[in-house]
């Protein structure tokens, strides 16, 4: 049984370690969708194995994909599509916007569902869209989960108008199934500007990686009908998720190398060297991987985090921190990521004596001396981390519920212990 509270230790001076970051969810979620549509089967290389993307995989071996363990690699073989079936997304945004497309294809009803929270999460807009795209789903009019999706086989495809500005994953999962649907797909987004573009910008990549016809305009994509191809599909270490660890280098002074660093990447995570650069740190990407050097002193951050989303609970941790007040903006929509991320970082960095207020679209943050105390997580892996490099500064940060950083990173605790220890 994991302990239901961690206390996050206290870095005993500066750290020094090389840490190798597992693979990357959002590309593993990708990868496990496109091999279970592909004619032939796959192996994918270094998947994460984490609760999102078991999650995942569950839900495509309940559609049918036969999906097994290769070592530490998934080998993927496409099966036909086909309810009935039960799909448990968890709280993870992925499966609960790329798995519905997929259900769409198959004959039989598949029933969507989650945790709690995810009941709360943006859905309506892809509910809409796979209905204009000639699927049934039937929500009982709640535009969310829990939902049924009730397949006949195939899927009309063809225009589509959507406003994701919730979420850049509205548009990914209509893309990512889009090569099935009888007449691919043209999706247009009307609204305010969609968030995350590099997570778009992976969704294409691995697309024509894989075989597809796709176009990207602004606001505009296009996936012509036809076969995805198999094969082997390496999955890159998760960017986002060496974020705590290079932060680490920040806030000890001391130096952190991610090995494996990809020398061009889809990955949001790749925008770290860039910010960490922008509060002061040392950063170089060599062969021997992306090395993080701080001074022990660094600078607060200005930065509009639209396109970075998910980077943002441990830039604000890092902003706490620092030796300048911050502002994070373009932000707005983490308030429906796995918990109200804003109002959640500001309770929790202001619970330990912080000083952050909410913006509309961000936080500001200006550093204070911190003291220790219970850090809540909401449910919520990045708070972990977040309150894991809060943690390194202050004595006595305890994080409660620290296993559900397992949605991406269930070794967390371990990887930041190797980190932490005396050298
Ligand atoms: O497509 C993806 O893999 C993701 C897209 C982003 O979602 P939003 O656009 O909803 O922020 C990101 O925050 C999430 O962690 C992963
Ligand atoms: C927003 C995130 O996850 P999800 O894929 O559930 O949207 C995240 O990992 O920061």
């Amino acid at each position: 049984m994991p302990s239901p509270h961690w206390s996050a230790p206290v870095a005993p001076g500066p750290v020094d370690a090389a840490v190798a970051v597992p693979g990357s969810k959002s590309m593993t979620n990708r990868a496990l969708i496109l091999a279970a549509l592909a004619v032939e089967p796959s192996l994918i290389t270094r998947p994460l194995r984490s609760r999102d993307t078991v999650l995942m995989a569950d839900a495509l071996r309940a559609l049918g994909a036969g999906i097994t363990d290769e070592g530490a690699d998934w080998r993927v073989t496409p099966g036909e599509l086909r309810g009935p079936a039960r799909v448990d997304a968890g709280l993870a945004g992925t499966v609960m916007r790329f798995v519905p497309p997929v259900a769409a294809l198959a004959s039989g009803e598949v029933a969507v569902d989650g945790d709690p929270r995810a009941r709360e999460r943006p859905m309506g807009p892809i509910i809409t869209a796979l209905r204009a795209l000639g699927a049934a789903v039937d929500d009982g009019g709640r535009g969310a989960l829990p939902f049924t999706v009730r397949g006949t086989g195939s899927v009309n495809g063809g225009e589509v108008v959507i406003d994701a500005s919730g979420s850049s994953q509205l548009v990914s999962g209509l893309l990512l199934a889009a090569p099935r649907f009888e007449k691919g797909v043209e999706v247009r987004h009307e609204g305010p500007p969609v968030p995350s573009a590099p997570h778009l910008e992976m969704t294409v990549r691995m697309l024509r990686d894989a075989g597809a016809a796709v176009e990207a305009e602004e606001n505009v994509w296009r996936v012509a009908p036809g076969p995805l191809r198999g094969g082997e599909r390496v999955i890159e270490p998760d960017l986002s998720n060496a974020a705590p660890f290079l932060g680490a280098a920040l806030v000890t002074g001391g130096r952190v190398t991610v090995p494996g660093w990809p020398s061009g990447t889809t990955q949001p995570g790749d925008a770290l060297r860039g910010l960490l650069a922008g509060m002061g740190a040392d950063v170089s990407l060599g062969p021997d991987g992306l090395t993080v050097r701080g001074t022990g002193e660094f600078r607060g951050l200005d930065a509009d985090l639209h396109e970075v989303g998910e980077l943002t609970p441990v830039l604000a941790a890092l902003a706490a921190l620092a030796g300048s007040p911050s502002r994070l903006t373009g932000v707005a929509h983490l308030r429906g990521h796995e918990t109200d991320r804003l109002a959640a970082l500001v309770a929790e960095i202001n619970g330990l004596g912080g000083d952050a207020v909410e913006l509309p679209d961000g936080l500001e943050i200006r550093p204070r001396p911190l003291h220790g105390g219970v850090f809540h997580t909401y449910d919520d892996h990045r708070l972990v981390m977040a309150a894991a490099v809060l943690g390194l500064a202050v004595p006595g940060v305890d994080v409660e519920n620290p296993g559900t950083v397992g949605k991406t990173l269930p070794n967390f605790t371990d990887l930041w212990a190797s980190l932490a220890a005396p050298a």
